[in-house]
């Protein structure tokens, strides 16, 4: 474990959509350091499956499940009730998230409502939730968003979760300010891949190689899990309203010169050759 085990000793923080993929490593790593966790989703078996795993592991912290959809926002401040009344929640993780790869012209209404409804507008029912119950207690929070590449870039095929995870983006800078004198903080995250069931089925039907990323590898669940883990904690209380991209180079090569692509797989020798062909003044 790379931090101190009771970093987030006493925190109470709320993962959407904490019982499957990234939700639930974020999860799991939040108590391994102390705190009590929050999930919820909209499959109740799913859930209890995971708080059980998790009790198994962790039998001193505390964990429930919330069965909500965070599309409906009356279902939103229901769960939020729920937890307030055993104690407020110091930490949101809007995880939850909706997509699939469509061609954007062939979307129906209710498909784009589909992702927009679950990632940018249960997002903001969350957020907006959770802050205003901190706002008129006077308490502290913060909220971390998961976005992706595709907020910062756009992203093709998968046209109403970059959107959706645009605004989410907006959204973390806005509050930043506007909730900052309240001691809220507000930060993001863009990871590249990182495979889960989920994403693989939806997103890269034909597998999960790393084509494309230069330190050559998908990323790891723990090494997102380490990187929200400090951006809740107060080790990072001086960092609001950022996105820190966690991608293994991946977008940087996409901007990259022509050829760079090629160039990551050329041999010493090749390189000896190009060393060669190049004038001297
Ligand atoms: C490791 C590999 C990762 C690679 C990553 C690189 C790729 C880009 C990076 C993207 C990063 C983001 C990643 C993620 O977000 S991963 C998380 C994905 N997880 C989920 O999506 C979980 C929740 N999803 C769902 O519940 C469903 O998929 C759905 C979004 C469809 C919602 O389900 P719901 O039951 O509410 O909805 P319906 O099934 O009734 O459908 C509603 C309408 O949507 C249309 N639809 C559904 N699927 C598709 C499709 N594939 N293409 C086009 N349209 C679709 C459906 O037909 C309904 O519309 P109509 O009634 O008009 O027919
Ligand atoms: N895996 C990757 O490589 C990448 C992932 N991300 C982001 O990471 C996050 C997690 O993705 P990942 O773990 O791969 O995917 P998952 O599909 O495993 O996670 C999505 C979770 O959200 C829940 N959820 C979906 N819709 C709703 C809803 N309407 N209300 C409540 N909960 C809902 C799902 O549970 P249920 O279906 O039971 O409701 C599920 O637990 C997402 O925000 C995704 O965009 C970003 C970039 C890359």
């Amino acid at each position: 474990m790379a931090f101190a085990p009771g970093l987030l000793a006493g925190r109470r923080v709320l993962v959407t959509g904490g019982g499957t993929g990234l939700g639930r490593s974020m999860g799991r790593r939040f108590l391994a350091l102390g705190a009590s966790l929050a999930i919820c989703g909209r499959r109740g078996d799913v859930l209890d499956e995971a708080a059980a795993s998790f009790r198994a592991e962790f039998p001193d912290r505390p964990v429930t499940t919330h069965v909500c959809d965070i599309r409906d926002a009356a279902a939103v401040e229901a769960m939020l009730d729920a937890i307030w009344r055993d104690a407020p929640a110091d930490v949101l993780v809007n995880n939850a998230a909706a997509n699939f790869l469509a061609q954007t012209h062939r979307l129906s209404p209710r498909a784009v409502d589909a992702v927009l409804g679950t990632t940018l507008h249960g997002a903001a029912y969350c957020t907006i939730g959770c802050g205003r119950r901190w706002i008129e207690a006077g308490r502290p929070g913060v909220v971390l968003s998961i976005l992706t590449l595709s907020a910062l870039q756009g992203g093709a095929f998968t046209v109403p979760s970059a959107m959706a995870k645009a605004g989410l983006l907006a959204m973390t800078q806005s509050l930043a300010v506007e909730w900052g004198p309240h001691g809220i903080r507000l930060v993001a995250i863009a990871p590249g891949t990182f495979p889960t069931e989920s994403a693989v089925a939806r997103l890269r039907p034909g597998g999960t190689d790393a084509e494309g990323v230069p330190l050559g590898r998908n990323g790891r669940h723990e090494e997102l899990a380490d990187l929200a883990a400090f951006l809740v904690s107060d080790h990072a209380g001086y960092i609001t309203g950022e996105c820190v991209v966690a991608d293994g180079g991946r977008r940087f090569l996409g901007g990259a010169r022509a050829g760079a692509q090629a160039m990551l797989r050329w041999s010493d020798e090749e390189w000896a050759a190009q060393r060669a062909r190049t004038p001297a003044r």
